[in-house]
């Protein structure tokens, strides 16, 4: 694969494992500067274990990682990546304030830490001890600590866990900004809403290996069904309905019938041809939740 300088991230034949768990597996990737990026995947698909191989922290065991066309080290020590994870507490009994000027020292190319702070909305608890902090507080510390400085690449791995609304969204609009400047956002999640509503570019991994790449829109088409949902007349004949052309998924609550079907049209002829009558009938797109749920089963199934 070609790498050049202006390519945020490169992944290439990257395999990673655990002892007998292949954790990521011939991961082969190219994100460009200026877009936000969401990795999305079941527990245990290798979000985490990919980011830590993105940042240097985790070494692969074939194929290579390049950042900014250079090794991770050496894009870090550039101060070319900003990194928001997970795991690992904040250094105990130094305030915020310290912690926060702390890692403008360290980035080559600081911001103010007033305005770092202030972006983070942590102003006001500048000179609280970072381990008396709520979970949504240290969550604003660590984001402050990876936008320390003018990263090209900021890397987050479930950001928003604990954050509340107001938090999550201000979070979102700074997050926004960054790519609006040219920077690469990158991060894990487990809120599809927020995939949806913020990347432009969606990640799906699975097993370690893509299991999609596209907009939340090719995803959605991806995984190739619509949700039918109407009312029928009791009684209702499930062994009839589920013998419907297209229906790969079935759910009768009262009166409600809802069905996946991979060709709406054709289901809801074959409802007719039954003679059913439905009322107050939608046909719908999947939503990138149900998206994500009807490609990962899929592929449990196919895998199994
Ligand atoms: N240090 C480790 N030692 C052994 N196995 C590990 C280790 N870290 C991760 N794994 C295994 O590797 C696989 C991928 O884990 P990883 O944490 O990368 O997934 P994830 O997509 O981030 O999951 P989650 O959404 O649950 O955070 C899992 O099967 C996990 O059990």
């Amino acid at each position: 694969m070609t790498t050049t300088a202006t390519t945020a991230v490169a992944f290439d034949q990257v395999s990673k494992s655990y002892g007998t768990v292949r954790a990521v597996d011939a991961l082969t990737l190219t994100l460009h500067p200026g877009q936000t990026v969401a990795l999305l995947g079941p527990n245990g698909a290798g979000k985490s274990t990919a980011l830590d191989l993105l940042l240097g922290l985790r070494q692969p065991d074939t194929g290579t990682v390049r950042l900014f066309g250079s090794t991770p080290r050496e894009a870090i020590v550039a101060g070319r990546v900003g990194a928001m994870l997970q795991s690992g507490g904040l250094m105990d009994g130094v305030t915020v304030a310290e912690l926060v000027r702390l890692a403008c020292a360290l980035h080559p190319r600081p911001y103010a830490v007033t305005d770092v702070l202030s972006r983070a909305g942590i102003d006001r608890l500048a000179d609280r001890r970072v381990d008396k902090l709520s979970g949504g507080q240290s969550q604003r510390v660590r984001f402050a600590l990876a936008t320390a400085g003018d990263s090209d690449l900021i890397v987050l791995d479930e950001p928003t866990t604990g954050m509340d609304v107001t938090t999550r969204q201000a979070f979102w609009a700074t997050m926004r900004d960054q790519a609006d400047h040219g920077r690469t956002v990158l991060f894990a999640t487990h809120y599809l809403e927020e995939a949806d509503a913020i990347a432009d570019r969606v990640l799906v991994l699975h097993r370690g290996r893509l299991l999609a790449d596209g907009t939340a829109t090719e995803i959605k088409a991806k995984a190739g069904a619509r949700r039918i949902t109407f009312d029928l007349d009791a009684p209702i004949d499930e062994t009839a309905l589920r013998a419907l052309p297209f229906v790969s998924s079935l759910d009768v609550s009262g009166p409600t019938v809802r069905i996946r079907s991979t060709d709406a049209d054709a289901t809801v002829h074959g409802l007719y041809a039954q003679g059913s009558y439905p009322r107050n009938l939608e046909v719908a797109g999947l939503g990138l939740e149900e998206a994500f749920v009807a490609l990962t089963t899929a592929e449990e199934a196919r895998t199994a």
